[in-house]
């Protein structure tokens, strides 16, 4: 089984992958790619891709329709680098509350002056700031990285109030009661003195799921005068040419970024970090182990375990003499044309697992057969399904 890594993984992931698998330079022979943030939307998929992992959170590189189309499973590692990301936006609330930037700038320039010592004593007014302590801080998304900020900030003292209308259980059970549950956005915009956000970006045509450019001209009316904005999650989540308008107003004191681009890395008072949220030691091994173990059981196993495009599937290590696992639409009549595939040759089914998801299925079939071929050809000739595949 070859290998392909479309951005660098961390070794001590990759030195997980047993002797079964060869790295190769060329994406187009791999079956199974790892990536972090390449773009992948406009490459070309060879047939023989089976499975990409996104060693990382943020799936909108890749091509999840198109993927789950030609029965490739895209997976991404939840929560790998959320501590990364969580240590690096308390950072930012400091930042953009202090002017330490300008505070280390202005020391370059006076630092060969023997007088240093007394002129930061007599300069330092012009970098004074203010505390976040007491402040309170509007989290809008309450999911790996959000919970964490948001217990975070509130060990700081700082009042946070979190809004996430599908938050899950484990993360529900895992953010500090101090946190003030809100129903809408607009409690956060209309109370909080920093505004954070940590969701997907999603483009949808109902406003309670869209992100894209959820914080805009109307959203940023609706907030106090002063207000420091956060986006830790995608450049996109914000309006360019609206934050630009409200930082030279002042309406928005800051904007602390981690994804610059040619509008925002040009604007005043925006803090532009190089999208370092994940880029710590300990994400980057956290998301390359997590990955590969991943992408291995899904080869060796043809279980599935965090994909964003296909249902989750766990049918365990597979003890029968063979295994096929079905990727297909999620329409009627499928299991019955599988079953008899196998009842027309006589090979018992000794067990099945059939998962569904959206538009999309996954069943695995474990049989008393070796020797499996010709009905995975025959499988493959079904109206709806989309790749066949030999685990065993
Ligand atoms: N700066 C960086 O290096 C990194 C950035 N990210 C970005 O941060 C995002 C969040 O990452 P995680 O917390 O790990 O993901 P996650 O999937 O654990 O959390 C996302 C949360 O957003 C919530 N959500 C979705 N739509 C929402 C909406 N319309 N309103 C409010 N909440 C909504 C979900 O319910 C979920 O709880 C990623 O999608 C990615 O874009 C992630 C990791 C590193
Ligand atoms: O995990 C994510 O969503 C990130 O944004 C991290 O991206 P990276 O792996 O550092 O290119």
């Amino acid at each position: 089984m070859k290998y392909n890594c479309l951005n660098p993984i961390a070794g001590v992931g990759l030195n997980l992958f047993t002797e079964q698998y060869n790295k190769t330079e060329d994406f187009n022979e791999a079956d199974i790619v790892l990536v972090r943030s390449a773009a992948m939307h406009d490459m070309e998929l060879p047939d023989n891709l089976k499975a990409i992992a996104r060693a990382g959170a943020g799936v909108n590189n890749i091509p999840l329709e198109k993927c789950a189309e030609k029965g490739i499973v895209v997976f991404n590692t939840p929560g790998a680098n959320a501590n990364g990301v969580k240590e690096l936006v308390i950072a930012g609330l400091l930042l953009a509350s202090r002017d330490i930037v300008g505070g280390i700038n202005w020391v370059q320039t006076v630092k060969d002056d023997p007088t240093v010592a007394k002129l930061v004593e007599k300069g330092k007014s012009k970098f004074a700031g203010k505390e976040i302590q007491g402040k309170k801080l509007g989290v809008i998304g309450l999911g790996a990285i959000g919970v964490l900020v948001a217990n975070a900030a509130n060990r700081l003292g700082m009042t946070v109030y979190g809004y996430d209308p599908f938050i899950s259980v484990d993360n529900a059970w895992n953010l500090s009661r101090d946190v003030v549950h809100v129903k809408t956005r607009e409690e956060i915009y209309a109370e909080c003195d920093y505004i954070t956000v940590h969701t997907p970006l999603i483009e949808d045509t109902d406003p309670s799921v869209n992100t894209k450019e959820m914080i805009n001209e109307e959203t940023i009316k609706q907030m106090k005068d002063g207000v420091i904005i956060l986006n830790f999650a995608r450049d996109l989540l914000v309006n360019d040419n609206d934050i630009e308008v409200a930082l030279k107003s002042g309406k928005v004191a800051k904007y602390v970024t981690d994804f610059p681009n040619a509008k925002t890395a040009n604007m005043e008072n925006v803090i532009a970090i190089p999208h370092l949220g994940a880029s710590t030691e300990e994400s980057e091994d956290n998301c390359a182990v997590m990955a590969v173990k991943q992408l291995m059981d899904y080869m060796e196993n043809g279980n599935i375990k965090n994909s964003v495009n296909y249902p989750n599937c766990d049918a365990g290590v597979c003890r029968a003499a063979g295994r096929i696992a079905i990727h297909h639409k999620n329409i009627p009549n499928m299991l019955s044309q599988f079953t008899s595939a196998f009842s027309a040759v006589n090979v018992n089914i000794s067990d099945m697992v059939n998962k569904s998801r959206g538009d999309y299925a996954y069943t695995v079939l474990d049989v008393d057969s070796s020797n499996n071929s010709d009905v995975a050809a025959k499988l493959s000739a079904i109206q709806g399904v989309l790749k066949v595949r030999v685990v065993k």
